[in-house]
């Protein structure tokens, strides 16, 4: 039985690709009794993992709530789910990008204090509506930092109803690249975007690098009146800077989905409690990939969407299968095949694959692997974790 425990509440779809005979997955389990973790949101940088834990997957796409070099160095898989919920959040700043321009939350909380004024309602509607005039979106011009699953959707929907969109994202891959609308423009420098956009949405992952990406110099050059959603990590804009630039008349708006203690009541920003995900298509298309996901790296040792280890995408076999974790370093499957041959094992078929320090060496061995020959193997210096499958 693998033992898989929920960090958080997972759709429940998960059971259809963890069948109950062979995983038990639930949230009761301790962390020291299982071999996998399945989690959304839920902060894991204090946790202790034990040596046999082999992978975490995050049902979602931001990974910052992991422990990312803690996990590499232990071998342990990290997956995320690109893509998986990047409508959920795509619709979600559309709504928030025309709820801030036409003053919506305003104007709902306003409309809520003609209670009790009876056939007085409707004229007091039609006096008091001219407080809450708001400018249409068509013909404004939209910023998307991060071109990536969500940032892309964002810029192609903009774009449908007739904004101009300037993306920016210096890494963007070139199969991302065919799949962005023809009318959005490049740019070349993170301040062509921010000295002409009317709105700036952010959707790049919250790392070392990107932690206060906005902050007073970047406000510095935007537009009188911005608008600035954040659907993507509460840590990229620093509050200081932003309370500064919406006092002096720079912001306009701050629409956030990771409101704190400073900016949740503030009257200039529209605080939402984390919902970009939450829509039942994306929690269960995230649930779906994750549980594929975590399966094929348990049955099989292939590694798809994992964010610390090389991709392997390998077919099941019949035979005996060694996966191996290890440093990417001059002999280490010199040293590892030697080991299999002083034990008379042919290796049937082999795959290597590296990402930066790390590598991954599957096996098809032709016959059983002893548990001496596993212990030697892992005694090898640099090699990081050994599994039969
Ligand atoms: N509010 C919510 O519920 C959700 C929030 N998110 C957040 O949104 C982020 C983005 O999600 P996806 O689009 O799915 O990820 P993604 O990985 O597909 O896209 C991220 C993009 O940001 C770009 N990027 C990285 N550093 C950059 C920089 N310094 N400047 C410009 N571009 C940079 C990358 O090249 C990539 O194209 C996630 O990391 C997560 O933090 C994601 C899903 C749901
Ligand atoms: O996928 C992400 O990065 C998200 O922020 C969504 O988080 P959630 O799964 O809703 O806790």
């Amino acid at each position: 039985m693998v033992n898989i425990k929920k960090l958080n509440k997972i759709s429940p779809v998960i059971y259809d690709f963890l069948p109950k005979e062979k995983y038990n997955v639930s949230s009761h389990l301790e962390d020291s009794e299982s071999d996998a973790f399945i989690v959304r949101s839920a902060d894991c940088h204090g946790m202790e993992f034990t040596e046999d834990v082999l992978a975490i997957a995050r049902a979602g796409a931001g990974t910052n709530n992991i422990p990312i070099d803690k996990c590499t160095d232990q071998g342990i898989v990290v997956f995320n789910t690109p893509g998986a919920n990047a409508n959920g959040v795509k619709e979600l700043v559309l709504g928030c990008m025309i709820a801030a321009s036409r003053n919506l939350p305003e104007a709902y909380d306003w409309v809520k204090t003609l209670s009790g004024q009876g056939d007085e309602v409707p004229k007091l509607v039609e006096k008091g509506k001219g407080q809450f005039v708001g400018g249409e979106l068509k013909g404004k011009t939209l910023g998307v930092i991060g071109l990536g699953a969500i940032g892309i959707m964002v810029a192609n929907a903009a774009s449908a109803i007739g904004m101009n969109v300037i993306g920016y994202d210096p890494f963007l891959s070139v199969d991302k690249a065919w799949t962005i609308s023809m009318y959005t423009h490049k740019a070349e420098k993170l301040d062509e975007l921010l000295e002409k956009s009317d709105f700036i949405t952010l959707h790049i992952p919250q790392n070392d690098k990107t932690k206060g990406f906005l902050s007073t110099p970047e406000f510095s050059k935007m537009k009188d009146g911005v608008i600035i959603l954040n659907f993507a990590r509460g840590g990229l804009v620093k509050t200081t800077s932003l309370f500064d630039a919406i006092e002096s008349g720079k912001v306009k708006k701050y629409v956030t989905d990771f409101p704190d203690a400073d900016t949740l009541c503030h009257p200039n920003v529209l605080a939402i409690p984390h919902l970009g995900a939450s829509t039942p298509e994306s929690e269960e298309n995230c649930a779906v990939m994750a549980a594929q996901q975590l399966r094929d790296f348990i049955e099989t040792g292939s590694i798809v969407n994992s964010v610390n280890m090389p991709e392997c995408i390998i077919p099941p076999s019949d035979t005996v299968r060694l996966t191996i974790l290890h440093k990417n370093s001059p002999n280490m499957v010199g040293q590892i095949t030697n080991k299999i041959a002083s034990y008379e094992l042919n290796i049937a078929d082999m795959a290597n694959k590296s990402r930066g320090d790390i590598a991954y060496t599957v096996m098809n061995l032709d016959h059983e692997i002893s548990a001496d020959a596993i212990a030697e193997l892992s005694q090898i210096e640099g090699v990081i974790k050994v599994r039969v499958l």
